[in-house]
């Protein structure tokens, strides 16, 4: 999926400019950047749910996932139905599978008022990985679970994804989680939002640690981008 020049703004305010933007197949595109660049307005142009007011969308999917900021999970049907719902066809062993896989094995018939907003937020992870789309869209998925949760569901996510073998794009504020997932990490800039920095890595998902010279390296390098994008837009705004 590519976007080609777009342009969005929502009343004076350009949200996105000329923005340019691949998304390889069967690869996990990481997007980073400082809050309220329009990581979100990103994907939901790639989703379809907001139409850009320049620009185009090329090689498209037909089949998208998303996982939004917050659950959106059912509140009247249990963990199990919400997951099972999105693919009727998932057999009972796949859906607890999945149930399993985010840790919530012992809560599949409570339903969501019934959950913390973490386990809630798991609950509708698992049902987008039982979607199987041919491209998911994760928008801050992990923000309302701990650290060691975090790197846990970022090591399921490699997982399924290996099997599932799909394109994956997924936002983060957390430059850990980006270089243990991203086969490209895409660092945005904010006023107006364009790309401000695209880092490749070339290790397989399943051999990365945090503690791999390279990725130190790139965490090094990514903590500088951003914090020059901070310094610059606490200058602009003095
Ligand atoms: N529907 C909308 N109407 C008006 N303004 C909007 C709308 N959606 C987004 N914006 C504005 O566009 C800008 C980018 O928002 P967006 O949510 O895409 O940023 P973000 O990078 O995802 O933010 P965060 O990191 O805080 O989640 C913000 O200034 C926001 O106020």
């Amino acid at each position: 999926m590519r976007m080609e020049g777009i342009c969005k703004s929502f009343e004076e305010i350009k949200v996105l400019h000329n923005l340019n933007l691949t998304v390889d197949e069967k690869e996990i595109t990481c997007i980073l950047g400082p809050s309220g660049c329009g990581k979100s307005t990103v994907l939901n142009i790639m989703a379809g749910i907001i139409k850009p007011d320049g620009g185009v969308l090329k090689d498209n999917k037909n089949k998208v996932g998303y996982v939004f900021q917050e659950d959106r999970l059912l509140p009247w049907k249990t963990v199990y139905e919400n997951i099972k719902i999105v693919n009727k066809k998932a057999t009972d062993l796949k859906v607890k599978n999945l149930v399993n896989i985010v840790g919530l094995n012992n809560f599949e018939n409570k339903y969501p008022a019934q959950l913390s907003g973490g386990m809630r937020q798991r609950c509708s992870i698992a049902r987008a990985f039982n979607f199987e789309s041919e491209m998911l869209l994760m928008d801050e998925p992990f923000k309302s679970l701990d650290y060691d949760l975090r790197i846990k569901m970022v090591k399921s996510l490699i997982d399924i994804w290996h099997k599932w073998n799909n394109s994956v794009v997924f936002v983060t504020h957390e430059i850990d989680e980006a270089i243990l997932l991203g086969n490209k990490i895409v660092v945005l800039s904010k006023n107006p939002c364009t790309v401000d920095t695209i880092v490749n890595i070339n290790i397989p998902q399943h051999l990365r640690s945090l503690d791999d010279r390279e990725l130190i390296g790139v965490r090094t390098r990514l903590i500088k981008i951003l914090s020059k994008q901070k310094k610059e837009s606490t200058f602009k705004s003095a």
